[in-house]
This record gives C-alpha cells, structure tokens and sequence, in this order.
C-alpha cells in the first residue's frame, strides 16, 4: 500500500498521527510504499474510524481480513473472590449461583451465544473447578436421564452448550484485578476483537446482539452503559459522553469508581464491553489503580487515547447480581417469568402483598 493512498483516507499526516497514537514526525518518515506492519497499522485505524467506505475499490479489505474483524470470542471472567456473597461463595463461584434454575454464568454464555459468538473463553481461579463441570458433557447424568425416560430434562442439559461453541478455560493464577484477568485471554483471543462479559450483572435481553451490531457497523469498541444514581457512582466505572455523527454517544472520559461529587456523570459501565485488540497492549502497561487492582477501566482510558470508544445504552434490564439486593430482585422478576412455575409464583406474591 502506498503512503499517499493511506493520507487521502485521512486527509492529513496530524490525522493519521493521531489515529496511531504516534507524533507527527514518525508518519514524515514513512516511506512511500510501506511496509505490510504500517499499512495495517493505518487500515486498521481507517476501519475503526469508519474511513474505509472512502477507500478505492483496489485497496479495499480482502475477505480473510474481515473475518479477524468479527467478534467471535467472548470473555467471562470469573476469578474474583465473590466476598459480597459469603458464606455462600465460600466453597463454590458467585457465577455458579442460581437465578431460578440456571446459574449466573449460563445466562451470561447465552447472551453471547444469542450474539453469534461462538468462543467462550473463561478466565478461572480456585474454586471454580464447577464452571468447568456446568459446561462439559455429563455422561453418566445423561445415561440416567435417558434410562428413566426424562426427555425434556435431558434436552435442557444437552441444549447448555451447542456443538457449535467451543470453550476454553484460562487460569488467573492470581485476582489481581479484572483488567489483568481480561489479559490473561491474550495468548487466546489474539489479534481479534472480542467482547468481555461479568455474569454478575444479569441482563434480561439480548443485549451484546445489540453491541456486536454497533461494532459492526463502526469497528470501534462499545461499552455497554446505563445511568445510575448519583449516590452510587463509586460502584462503577463512570464515562462521560460527547454526541458523535449517527447518534452514536462517543465516550471522552473514563473513571474507575469515582465519588459522586467527582464523577463526570452519572452513566456508569455495566458488565458489557466489545474491546479491539489493542487494548492488550494497555493492559500490559497500566499500573494498580483503585483498590490496588489492575483496572480494565484504566486500560480503556488509554486505549481511547488513541481509538474512539463508543458508549452503548442499555435496552434490556440489568439485575446488580453480585449484590445481595439486586440479586432478589432478578430472582423476583425472571421467577414471576419464568415458563413453569412464573404463574405460580406471581400468584403467590400478589396474596403475599395482600395479606401484608
Ligand atoms: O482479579 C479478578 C477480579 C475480578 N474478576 C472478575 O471480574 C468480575 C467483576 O469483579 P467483582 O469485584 O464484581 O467480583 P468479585 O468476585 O471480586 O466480588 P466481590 O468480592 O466484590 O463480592 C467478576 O466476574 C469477577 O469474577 C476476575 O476474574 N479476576
Ligand atoms: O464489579 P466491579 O469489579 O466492582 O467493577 C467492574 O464492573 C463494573 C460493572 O459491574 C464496572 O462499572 C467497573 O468499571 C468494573 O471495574
């Protein structure tokens, strides 16, 4: 690719500049005819700025290419101590805590399955031998369910997983925070975009359908986002937003936890991001930052440095389930909705309200 083809995409070297993170100075210094790591590099950039439709037929992305675009690959980390639910977590993972009669994490795994992903790559610590276990094939289960005739009860374990999706279990050796346990997908997720999902926070729809289509239409990263109560900002990472071209919310600040007096607003990160590779590279570099912790937020601010990151509202309904009261609450409204027993129960707590 020639140099003067990638400026006519950008319209200037500052721009160009700007888009790689690089000074000025480095771009002057390209040759003409570049080398295949800086007509990549600048392609890339191109893609996620949404330049590309300018781009001449002959230069355009080659199939392969734009399969290393898709989304393919989810990641669950899931190492965390889950101190907010002990006892409970004491001996088994938060995200094996049932809402109903499925654990957090197989509502996370299908969200993402619902989104086309077809990769799930989990990030593990101690205790979490019975993620593994949910998901893998229960032969001797399955041989009783089927000796006993429990069709429907062996349909539901079979349709858990389908052939389909494949997944992958990665350690942290250490929590050192959810930011270094999303790099810890490195070696897997490679030079892909991949989304990054915290079962913790339910979310009732199809949501990372939503922001797999955003991304595919802008090849920027998404962070799912929805606003919260002042009082409540130092529970999240909070972004503060500038309206882009499209009605697309482009996010221009991000701060892990910050105090209500301090925060820059009140649209706070929920558990759902799409993430361009490049974010491996901050995350690689980023020092502990509140609570000690390698932040993903922290990351993020770099990365938007030099990529534009856009903010995603909410549709669906997101239940706090690493809190004991948001936890209640999904049990309530996914119980009073749920196929079997939802009339029942709905039942129940209307003569509950009743008779108090
Ligand atoms: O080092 C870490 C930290 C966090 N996580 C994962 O990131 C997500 C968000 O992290 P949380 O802070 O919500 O989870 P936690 O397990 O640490 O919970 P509490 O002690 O606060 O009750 C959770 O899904 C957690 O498993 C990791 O995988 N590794
Ligand atoms: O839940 P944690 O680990 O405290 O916090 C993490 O998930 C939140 C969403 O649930 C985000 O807003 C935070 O930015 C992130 O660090």
């Amino acid at each position: 690719m020639r140099k003067s083809d990638i400026l006519q995409l950008f319209g200037t070297q500052s721009r160009l500049a700007e888009a790689l993170g690089v000074g000025r100075s480095a771009i002057s210094q390209w040759p003409e005819q570049l080398p295949q790591r800086q007509s990549d590099q600048a392609l890339g950039a191109a893609l996620r700025l949404g330049l590309l439709q300018h781009l001449p037929a002959h230069l355009r992305l080659k199939p392969e290419d734009q399969a290393m675009q898709k989304v393919r690959k989810a990641v669950f980390p899931v190492a965390g101590m889950g101190t907010r639910f002990l006892p409970a977590t004491k001996a088994s993972p938060k995200e094996m805590m049932p809402v109903v009669d499925k654990p957090l994490i197989q509502y996370a795994v299908e969200e993402a399955i619902a989104a086309g992903i077809t990769e799930m790559v989990f990030i593990t610590g101690r205790n979490k031998r019975s993620i593994e276990d949910h998901f893998d094939k229960a032969y001797e289960l399955e041989n009783e369910l089927e000796a006993k005739g429990k069709d429907k009860l062996l349909e539901i374990l079979r349709g858990i997983i389908p052939k389909s999706v494949t997944c992958i279990y990665i350690r942290q050796p250490e929590a050192l925070g959810l930011g270094h346990a999303v790099l810890c997908a490195k070696p897997v997720v490679g030079d892909e975009p991949f989304a990054v999902i915290l079962a913790d926070d339910l979310i009732d729809g199809p949501e990372m359908k939503h922001m797999v289509e955003v991304f595919n239409d802008t090849h920027c990263s998404v962070l799912g986002v929805e606003e919260v109560a002042r009082e409540e900002t130092a529970s999240y990472g909070i972004v503060e937003v500038q309206d882009a071209p499209a009605s697309r919310l482009r996010i221009n600040n991000i701060v892990e936890k910050p105090k209500p007096e301090e925060a820059p607003s009140n649209l706070a990160v929920v558990g759902r991001y799409i993430l361009t590779p490049r974010i491996f590279h901050h995350l690689q570099h980023v020092q502990p930052g509140k609570g000690g912790e390698i932040q993903l937020t922290d990351g993020i601010y770099a990365l938007m440095q030099e990529q534009h990151i856009l903010a995603h509202k909410l549709h669906g309904t997101r239940y706090d389930c690493g809190s004991k009261l948001g936890y209640l609450k999904a049990t309530v409204e996914l119980g009073r909705k749920h196929y079997e027993v939802g009339a029942d129960f709905d039942a129940y707590l209307k003569s509950l309200c009743a008779s108090k």
